[in-house]
């Protein structure tokens, strides 16, 4: 029996999706949480700006703050090429083990690295434990509190290189204020703000583009 929502939207992708595809996880999650139950996933219209962003950067090794179910990394992954590195952060083991099965199910597992924990002490570990020389993608989905001080973590660690880009999700809802006047201010980044909307709903959303000036 299903007792979590994330659970639930396991199921109906196991159900509903074709395993191997991950277009057909991405549409059969999207389907479940705009008819049945509202969840954080970055959802279709945000997506597809994520999709362009992604495409556009062409990158070989990408971290992403916030797993969730793992919609994003599904929706990442199956735009990159044979051997590139995805990690993707996750706090809550419950998240993180409807993540993994979803990634799994889409057929994309070896790609990812699912870490489990938080992301002030994994950061500090990619260099070293995981062979990590450089990042040149960064999808920022977690606590929205988080985003500023780990994009800083970031630049300490000398994760990011001139180009890195690192793109943010709700920079409206729920909205991360300090972030987005560090990085249009700082002088470290090149900004670029995508009007969207909230995933499965008509209120106004946005993701928000920083390129690391190196
Ligand atoms: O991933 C986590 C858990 S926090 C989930 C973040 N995401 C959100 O809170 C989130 C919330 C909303 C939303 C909620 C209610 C509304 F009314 C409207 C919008 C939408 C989103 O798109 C979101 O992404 C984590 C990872 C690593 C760590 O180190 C750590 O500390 C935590
Ligand atoms: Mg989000």
């Amino acid at each position: 029996l299903c007792q979590t929502k994330e659970q639930r939207i396991l199921d109906f992708v196991l159900k509903n999706a074709v395993r191997g595809d991950p277009q057909s996880v991405i549409d059969n999650i999207d389907k479940y949480c705009s008819q049945r139950e509202w969840s954080m996933n970055v959802g279709n219209e945000k997506g597809i700006i994520l999709d362009n962003v992604v495409k556009e950067s062409n990158p070989s090794t990408i971290l992403e703050l916030g797993t969730y179910c793992g919609y994003s990394a599904v929706r990442i992954c199956r735009l990159l090429k044979p051997g590139v590195r995805f990690f993707t952060v996750e706090f809550n083991p419950a998240y993180a083990a409807v993540a993994k099965q979803i990634i799994e199910f889409a057929g994309l597992i070896d790609k990812v690295q699912v870490l489990e924990g938080s992301t002030g002490d994994i950061i500090p570990q990619l260099k070293k434990k995981y062979e990590v020389d450089t990042l040149d993608f960064v999808f920022v989905d977690h606590w929205k509190d988080k985003y500023k001080p780990d994009t800083q973590l970031l630049e300490k660690c000398n994760l990011l290189r001139k180009g890195s880009v690192v793109l943010a999700d709700n920079v409206i809802v729920p909205g991360a204020p300090d972030f987005l006047e560090y990085v249009r201010n700082c002088g470290k980044y090149d900004c670029t703000n995508f009007p969207s909307f909230l995933e499965y709903m008509d209120e106004k959303d946005a993701l928000e583009k920083a390129v690391f000036r190196g």
